[in-house]
């Protein structure tokens, strides 16, 4: 479970009054779900995401992940509670000059895990994505599927039990976007890793997600299930993020 309670964040510096990109947001994440997070440009969204494993700390608040308050640790202790969240981002984040295996060892190198052990966990979580065969290429010889492979292959290294996406999918086409988003799937179902997606791609979250929260102007403005439904009949035409996901098509309900 991920558990944030009141949490805020805000940029800035006092004397030219500071920015409230999350505000007094309160948010518990199941085990084992797929949940999305959605809102407008600039409505806190990664923000509340990097919050999770502490990439920002929070000005008040408590973020507690799997039982522990992330809060109230140090920086060595900090650094161990991550090996247990895995991250990935739009724009893959891979080094250039390290091959695919390389950048999936990264982990591992520096958790300290000795040579032998970790190559056969490179191979492992290459083989998961689909990407053993290009273990000696380097990023530049990639598309952009199989860049975000490499990266969702090096986020699972270190066996996480949570996996925070942010717009995994937003550099990529239709077709591309649909075998990350079974990638993902394949993650949560055989490996029971929860899963936290901010996107602003409604198709995303109507094909992955099971909980919504949606955020404007730093707040969790609405928080809403997805599951099928029959199509409904005259349907009025969507205005929310709720209506948009539970009411285009009529494929949705909660
Ligand atoms: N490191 C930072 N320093 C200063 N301001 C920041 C920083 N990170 C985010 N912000 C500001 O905080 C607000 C929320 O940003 P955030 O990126 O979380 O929003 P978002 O909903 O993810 O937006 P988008 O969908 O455009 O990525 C924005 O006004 C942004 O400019």
């Amino acid at each position: 479970m991920i558990s944030l309670h009141e949490v805020s964040k805000s940029y800035g510096q006092q004397r030219n009054g500071r920015l409230a990109a999350v505000q007094a947001v309160t948010l518990k994440i199941e085990d084992g779900s797929i949940h999305g997070i959605i809102g407008p440009s600039g409505a806190g969204k990664s923000t509340l995401l990097r919050l999770m494993n502490m990439l920002e700390s929070p000005d008040t608040g408590r973020v507690v992940v799997e039982g522990k308050d992330l809060t109230a640790m140090g920086e060595a202790q900090l650094r161990e509670a991550r090996r247990s969240i895995g991250m990935i981002f739009q724009q893959f984040n891979l080094l250039q000059n390290r091959t695919v295996s390389g950048n999936v060892s990264i982990p591992l190198e520096l958790a300290g895990m000795p040579k032998k052990e970790r190559a056969e966990r490179v191979r492992e979580c290459l083989q998961f994505v689909g990407l053993l065969d290009k273990a000696d290429e380097y990023p530049s010889a990639l598309s952009g599927g199989q860049k975000q492979r490499v990266a969702i292959a090096r986020a699972l290294t270190n066996s996480p039990k949570v996996l925070l996406c942010d717009e995994p999918t937003s550099s990529l086409d239709p077709k591309t976007t649909n075998d990350i988003l079974a990638v993902l799937r394949h993650v949560n179902e055989s490996l029971g890793v929860t899963i936290v997606i901010v996107t602003h791609e409604m198709n995303v979250v109507a094909q992955i997600c099971k909980q919504v929260s949606v955020m404007e102007d730093g707040r969790l403005t609405d928080s809403f299930t997805l599951t099928k439904r029959t199509p409904a009949v005259n349907a009025p035409r969507p205005k929310s993020y709720r209506e948009q996901l539970l009411g285009t098509e009529g494929l949705y309900d909660v």
